[in-house]
């Protein structure tokens, strides 16, 4: 099955070390969600993935092959600085596009047609672009990014400023090109969508890939938690508790990190019934957002920035031994 392969990316800009050993893959029909804190290095791999920026080492491969100039041609590319002729009109602009791809004028005017459709901007195929509010600004710049009809999508943060009618429609195109074959990777920071749509993501912090994987495969590491209704407990009940974490508290309802022993979680619900009546005592599965947060924070730098010395690890390994390096 071809592969897009991100293969020990490492980039500095001056003493800033920007990426760091940076390896993931994503098969053909596969989404990737590529998530990170702020300047964490997403754009970056990115850029260097479509040739627009140089890595200092490492390789980008599709296929098994370096991703040449000829094959960067059948990307779909939506940029973090988006890319549009202001004062262009849509319909025009997205046919100029598609025939510097190479389609014949009656084909780039088909599939102007087709995606301005499908992306609900056809009624706006002959107004300028910077006369369009910024989601539907969006909305063509997907449409440029998928006029060519692309093997491989490489999308920066596609969703970011997009209604909840448009982050639907763009999630359905997104998987319709996986389905029909294209590697689709994109960075976002709405966890709860990636979560949602990706197959696989990849967490990265200071310029590394620091978990790779599906989300089970992400939570089967995490170490449990179990939900603690306890109406009468005192605040901060379960602070002290030994081999336990307090990971929030909402009103009564305290979550708490367990060990992974058998039964660990026994010694919770003892305490918790030795302050009263116990409501609900319930396992709670980690969300994206929870187990981003377990690993961004996991021995972070002081200052979440790209290192410019050799990277913290991070206290537990997510790495799955799957597809990812
Ligand atoms: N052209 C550049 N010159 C110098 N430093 C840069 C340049 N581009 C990016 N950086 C730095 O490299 C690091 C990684 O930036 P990058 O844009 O790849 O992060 P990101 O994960 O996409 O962040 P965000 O989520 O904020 O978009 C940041 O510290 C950034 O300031």
């Amino acid at each position: 099955m071809p592969m897009l392969e991100i293969d020990n990316l490492s980039k500095s800009y001056g003493p800033l070390r920007a990426l760091d050993s940076m390896s993931f893959s994503v098969a053909s029909g596969e989404i990737f969600g590529f998530v990170g804190s702020n300047g964490a290095g997403k754009s970056t791999t990115m850029r260097i993935a479509l040739g627009v920026l140089a890595a200092d080492s490492g390789e980008v491969r599709w296929d098994g092959a370096p991703l040449d100039v000829a094959a960067r041609r059948t990307v779909g590319y939506m940029p973090e600085e988006r890319g549009l002729y202001p004062k262009m009109k849509v319909a025009d602009q997205l046919v100029y596009l598609a025939r510097l791809h190479g389609m014949s004028a009656s084909d780039a005017r088909a599939a102007m047609e087709h995606w301005t459709e499908k992306l609900g901007v056809a009624a706006r195929r002959d107004s300028d672009v910077q006369t369009l509010s910024l989601g539907n600004q969006q909305r063509v710049q997907l449409a440029a990014a998928l006029v060519h009809d692309p093997e491989i999508l490489v999308l920066d943060e596609p969703f970011s400023g997009l209604d909840p009618v448009a982050v639907d429609v763009m999630s359905g195109v997104l998987r319709e090109k996986a389905d029909q074959g294209a590697p689709v990777v994109f960075s976002s920071h709405q966890l709860e969508l990636v979560e949602h749509l990706c197959d696989r993501v990849g967490i990265i912090r200071a310029g590394r890939m620091v978990a790779c994987g599906t989300v089970d495969e992400l939570r089967s590491h995490a170490a449990p938690r179990w939900l603690v209704d306890a109406p009468g407990a005192a605040p901060g009940w379960a602070d002290a508790l030994p081999g336990a974490r307090v990971v929030s508290t909402t009103g009564s309802r305290t979550v708490v990190e367990v060990g992974r022993e058998p039964d660990a979680e026994q010694a919770v619900l003892q305490a918790a019934l030795a302050t009263g009546t116990v409501r609900e005592f319930a396992p709670q599965r980690a969300s994206l957002t929870d187990l981003f947060r377990d690993v961004v924070s996991a021995e972070a730098p002081s200052e979440d920035t790209p290192s410019t010395d050799t990277p913290t690890k991070t206290k537990r390994s997510f790495l799955s031994k799957g597809r990812a390096a």
